[in-house]
């Protein structure tokens, strides 16, 4: 099964556009013909370019306003119909993508259109050229897969079959299935993308908002199942439409559509286990168990008062590793490293970001099986010496560049703490039981990107993106579990927003605070505050409020304001409590957090008065931050 994706997808000349292209390790390129016509190199060095990266030109498109047009128009449109294939020869493209007309002199008609591209399939066939026909969603006639190929069968000419792009057929909401009834060898050429479900109209969301399968709402599995079924075995292309993909590093963006790809033939294979799919067998996504530990890298000088943030939250100092400089500070459920090795990636993750997570542990079910699943979606895989006989654990590289490291309970890897540290049990502490979830901060650029790696390597749900108000600006945030890993991905727009600016001044460090749960949050912020624990101050006007709209008993508001407790409830009565601790010099802090009653939210309604109290809490420190 051959992979393409269509020049209007990245940025770049149309070299840089190849060079990206062919290292993501697609087959192929869709020339978008502008990206041709702004270049000024022969189409005979075009073919050129793409041969030499390996790359076949497996589509040229789009060919507009073809079909059912009255003379002299008609005439005119075949005369360009032949000049475009005089084009294709030279470029050494055999197939073409003719989109269903918007031209406002059309005339429109089933057997009209057929006419005309039966006709125009002659001129096709004399120079071995294979004409797609592509219902756009917004075409004047046609606007409906079912629509073209009705056409394509009534033209009946072997140079003139049907083009299918997902964003056409699910962006008008008709049902993939109908796919299943076309022959497969009727099917050119196929297009998949996805978009976000944002109610708008087609045109502009088709040309602004595409994004790469699995990275939006439409069901671009359930197409390419359909497509498949039928028996199609040509090429997969995307053709992603997508403002910020083309302001993007195109390497990135070709990257992540190669992994979207790979991804959701994947989920066609094991949904439709009778379909033959031409990929390599990979293991299954499967669901993260818990997050084992999270490794911070430091120096000697910055680890007190890291360690000290630590006593104050409950931990305490359980052991160490049995070779490097590199302590466990555990409460509860949750392990914590301060690694403050002078050498290795640790080192290398202190001296780019200061203070920082470098590393995090998930346990998975198999992590053999999880690692291979990531390499086989392009993770980069993480290399590290060990010595002795510490375990080997497999790592990839995750979100700024840190370290994602895949445990699991078998007879090596679940020995971790047996032989890779020596430990003592954890202590009850301020009755923190567990990570409840991980803050990752990226550009917004980026916040796809990251989503589809978490997506496609577990299996995963997502929550739809919020839009969270700072006073310098929008952070959008969107939220990610898979099992007992909950991350929120947080994309900062603006870079004086309290995401943007750690986001900035650390240098591209990716976790900004961590969430602890607790059973109990009363008691454990009653623990924190005789431990010395900072907690961030929420006004007056908060409590207010939350009493006003929750119809809280005032005694109970009066305790959650004592301890500084934010609150949220959900419809069905689940409650979340959260506690914020001041942050490190680094901007990073922790969060303390107790749900109930199933609530699974992450607050998202207390956001912008944290934020702002985060904000005042740095003005009004010795050492201003932010
Ligand atoms: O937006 C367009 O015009 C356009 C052009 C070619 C395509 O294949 C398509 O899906 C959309
Ligand atoms: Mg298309």
């Amino acid at each position: 099964m051959k992979t393409c994706m269509a020049t209007v997808s990245i940025s770049g000349t149309l070299g840089e556009k190849l060079a990206a292209i062919a290292a993501a390790g697609f087959d192929g390129i869709e020339i978008f013909e502008q990206d041709f016509l702004a270049e000024d190199i022969a189409p005979r060095d075009v073919a050129r370019m793409a041969a030499d990266h390996g790359l076949e030109i497996a589509l040229f498109q789009p060919f507009r306003d073809f079909e059912t047009l009255p003379e002299p128009y008609r005439a005119r449109a075949f005369a360009r119909a032949e000049r475009k294939f005089d084009l294709m020869g030279e470029l050494g493209a055999e197939r073409v993508l003719f989109c269903s007309t918007v031209h406002p002199a059309s005339l429109g008609g089933i057997d009209r259109a057929a006419d005309d591209l039966r006709e125009l399939g002659d001129l096709a066939a004399r120079r071995g050229i294979r004409v797609g026909y592509e219902a756009l969603a917004w075409g004047r006639h046609v606007s409906d897969h079912r629509d073209a190929w009705e056409i394509v069968r009534r033209a009946d000419h072997p140079n003139i079959g049907l083009i299918l792009d997902s964003f056409h057929t699910l962006g008008r909401g008709i049902d993939p299935d109908t796919i299943r009834r076309i022959p497969g060898d009727r099917i050119f050429f196929v297009q998949l993308a996805d978009a976000p479900a944002i109610p708008m109209d087609l045109l502009y969301w088709s040309r602004h908002f595409r994004n790469m399968p699995g990275e939006g709402d439409l069901d671009v599995t359930g197409f390419l199942r359909a497509v498949l079924a039928t028996g199609y075995d040509g090429p997969l292309s995307l053709e992603i439409f997508n403002d910020q993909f083309r302001q993007g590093l195109p390497r990135g963006i070709a990257r992540d559509g190669h992994r979207s790809l790979v991804a959701a033939l994947d989920a066609v294979r094991r949904a439709e286990p009778s379909i033959a799919v031409d990929l390599p067998a990979f293991p299954a996504p499967s669901t993260v168990e818990a997050i084992e530990l999270i490794e911070f890298a430091t120096s000697e000088a910055e680890a007190p008062a890291l360690e000290s943030m630590l006593s104050a939250a409950g931990f305490a100092r359980a052991g160490a590793h049995v070779s490097k400089p590199v302590a466990v500070w555990r409460q509860g459920g949750i392990n914590i490293l301060v690694n403050t090795s002078t050498e290795g990636f640790a080192h290398t993750a202190f001296v780019n970001h200061g203070t920082t997570v470098a590393e995090i542990g998930l346990r998975v079910p198999d992590a053999a099986g999880t690692f291979a699943r990531a390499r086989a979606l392009g993770a980069v895989q993480h290399e590290q010496a060990v010595s002795g006989n510490e375990l080997s654990i497999p790592a990839i590289r995750g979100v700024g560049g840190s370290m994602l490291r895949l445990l699991d309970a078998g007879e090596d890897l679940g020995r971790i703490w047996d032989v890779d540290f020596r430990t003592g049990p954890a202590l009850a502490g301020a009755g923190l039981t567990h990570i409840d979830h991980i803050a990752q901060t990226t550009t917004y650029d980026e916040m796809l990107s990251w989503s589809l790696f978490y997506t496609t390597l577990f299996k995963a749900e997502r929550s739809p993106i919020v839009d969270v108000v700072d006073p310098d600006g929008l952070v959008r945030s969107q939220a990610i579990r898979s099992g007992g890993l909950r991350i929120t991905l947080n994309g900062a727009q603006a870079r004086r927003t309290l995401a943007g600016r750690f986001h900035e001044e650390s240098f591209g460090a990716a976790v900004q605070h961590l969430a602890l749960a607790t059973g109990d949050i009363f008691a454990t912020a009653a623990a924190l505050a005789e431990r010395g624990f900072r907690a961030l101050r929420i006004g007056e006007n908060y409590y207010g409020d939350l009493e006003a709209r929750f119809g809280l008993d005032p005694g109970f508001t009066a305790r959650l304001r004592a301890a500084n407790i934010l609150y949220d409830c959900d419809t069905s009565g689940g409650e979340f409590f959260q506690l914020y601790g001041a942050a490190t010099p680094e901007g990073l802090f922790l969060e303390i957090c107790q749900r109930t009653g199933g609530y699974d939210g992450y607050g998202a309604p207390n956001a912008p008065f944290r934020i702002a109290a985060q904000k005042r809490m740095l003005r009004h420190s010795a050492v201003p931050r932010f």
